[in-house]
């Protein structure tokens, strides 16, 4: 696991964007297995902006999206799929049939989950894979558990990411329940992860992720037994880790 420091968040979304850029560009049909959430935001920008003014050809590039909300349609603002329309699909020469999103209006979403797997399968594995991380440790929505969820399944979500993800939503109500998210198995097949967070907030569960004990309780922490994971931080994002291992030596590419 490489641990990369960055001074802001504008640094860190370029660094990701031109790792992005370059899988496109020397693979043109990867597989990118997309994040949504506020913290990817910036570096879909960068990506936009890298097909406009470098010519990142997206024509041939699939997709694959990390999670849903249950009840949510893709017209609903709040929906990962209108996220990924919104924030990048929507601003690239991207082939919209090859990117894929759990339905989350699916009659049964159990056979969706199965469904989600297999699609992911087809593809032949994920080349690249975004992921952001919750104030818990959730990556996709692999809540903490007591055991690693392995394939796509549908999740409960807990009161704090309930709690979270209500400033997106009317009210509490309206806040979903529930999700259909990719397994941490799912996600740990990727050749390669890039995870990124920044601010304040996401300094605790980063110096977890990093420096605690694997286990299903912090979800993000498996990510130190995948052989190439790059953590994206901000100085923010880093303090903890900072604070408590002075002599720890980031990365800054
Ligand atoms: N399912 C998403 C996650 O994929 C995301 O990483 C997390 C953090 O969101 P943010 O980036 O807004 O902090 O939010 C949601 O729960």
């Amino acid at each position: 696991m490489k641990l990369i420091k960055s001074k802001n968040y504008q640094e860190m979304c370029a660094k990701v964007a031109r790792i992005f850029a370059a899988q496109i560009t020397l693979k043109p049909e990867s597989v990118l297995g997309l994040a949504t959430g506020s913290t990817p935001i910036g570096m879909y920008e960068e990506l936009v902006r890298k097909y406009n003014e470098d010519r990142v050809d997206f024509g041939k590039v699939r997709t694959v999206n990390l999670d849903e909300y249950i009840g949510l349609s893709g017209d609903n603002d709040q929906s990962y799929r209108y996220f990924m329309n919104h924030n990048l699909f929507d601003h690239v020469d991207i082939d919209k049939a090859k990117t894929f999103v759990p339905n989350g209006l699916a009659a049964d979403p159990e056979a969706e989950c199965v469904n989600y797997e297999n699609i992911v399968a087809s593809m032949g594995g994920v080349d690249i894979q975004l992921l952001g991380i919750g104030n818990n440790g959730h990556i996709g929505f692999n809540e903490p558990c007591d055991e690693f969820p392995e394939c796509t399944h549908v999740v409960d979500l807990t009161e704090s990411t309930i709690q979270a993800n209500a400033r997106f939503f009317a009210s509490m109500d309206d806040v979903p329940k529930q999700a259909i998210s990719m397994g941490i198995g799912t996600i740990m097949k990727a050749k390669k992860i890039i995870l990124m967070a920044n601010g304040k907030g996401k300094a605790p569960i980063i110096y977890d992720t990093v420096f605690g004990p694997v286990t299903p309780q912090v979800p993000a922490s498996i990510l130190r037994f995948h052989p190439d994971v790059m953590i994206f931080v901000d100085e923010e994002a880093y303090s903890e880790i900072a604070k408590k291992c002075p002599d720890f030596e980031p990365e800054t590419l």
